[in-house]
C-alpha cells in the first residue's frame, strides 16, 4: 500500500536555455534540477510551485504552464513521489543562489544530464516541446531506472 507525497518542480525556459539549480544538500544533493518541493497543508500544488521557485532561485512567474506529472517509486519505500512539473517562459527578478540552490543558465544543448536525476534525458525534450506528458519511474536506489512509462497526452 503506497502513501503519495506531492511535490512541484518548474523549468525556467528561455529560447535556447534553461535554468538548473545545482542542489546543495538533502535529497538529490548535488544534482542539478528544476526548482521545487513539497506541498504544503492548505496550499494549491501551482501555490506550492510559485512558493518554491521564489525560495530556490529568488525568481516569481506570471504564467507557469503544467506540462508534466510523473510518479517515482523506490523500491523499497512505501511513498510514492508525485511530481507536477510546470514550465514558466517568462520570470522576474534574478536568479540568486539560496541555502538549497546555486541557479546556473545552460544552454538547451548542453544540459548536464549525466549530473541530474536519470528520468530527466527522457522526458526533458517533450518539456522543451511544451507536450504534455504523464509517467511512472522505478527507481532501485537513486541511479538506476528499473521500469518506466512516460506517455505524451492531451490533459495533465
Ligand atoms: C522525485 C525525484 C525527482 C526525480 N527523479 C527521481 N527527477 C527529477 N527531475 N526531480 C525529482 N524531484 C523533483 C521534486 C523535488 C524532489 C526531486
Amino acid at each position: 500500500m503506497f502513501t503519495s507525497k506531492l511535490l512541484t518542480l518548474v523549468l525556467v525556459v528561455q529560447p535556447g536555455r534553461v535554468l538548473l539549480g545545482m542542489k546543495k544538500r538533502g535529497f538529490g544533493a548535488g544534482k542539478w534540477n528544476g526548482f521545487g518541493g513539497k506541498v504544503e497543508h492548505g496550499e494549491t500544488i501551482e501555490q506550492a510551485a510559485r512558493r518554491e521557485l521564489l525560495e530556490e532561485s529568488g525568481l516569481t512567474v506570471d504564467t507557469l504552464d503544467k506540462l508534466g506529472n510523473i510518479k517515482f517509486e523506490f523500491i523499497g519505500e512505501t511513498e510514492l513521489l508525485d511530481v507536477h512539473i510546470f514550465r514558466a517562459d517568462s520570470f522576474h527578478g534574478e536568479p540568486t543562489e539560496s541555502d538549497e540552490m546555486r541557479p546556473q543558465w545552460f544552454d538547451c544543448d548542453k544540459i548536464p544530464f549525466s549530473q541530474m536525476w536519470a528520468d530527466d534525458i527522457l522526458w526533458f525534450p517533450m518539456m522543451f516541446q511544451k507536450k504534455k506528458f504523464l509517467g511512472y519511474f522505478k527507481f532501485q536506489g537513486h541511479d538506476l531506472i528499473v521500469e518506466h512509462k512516460l506517455e505524451e497526452v492531451n490533459e495533465v
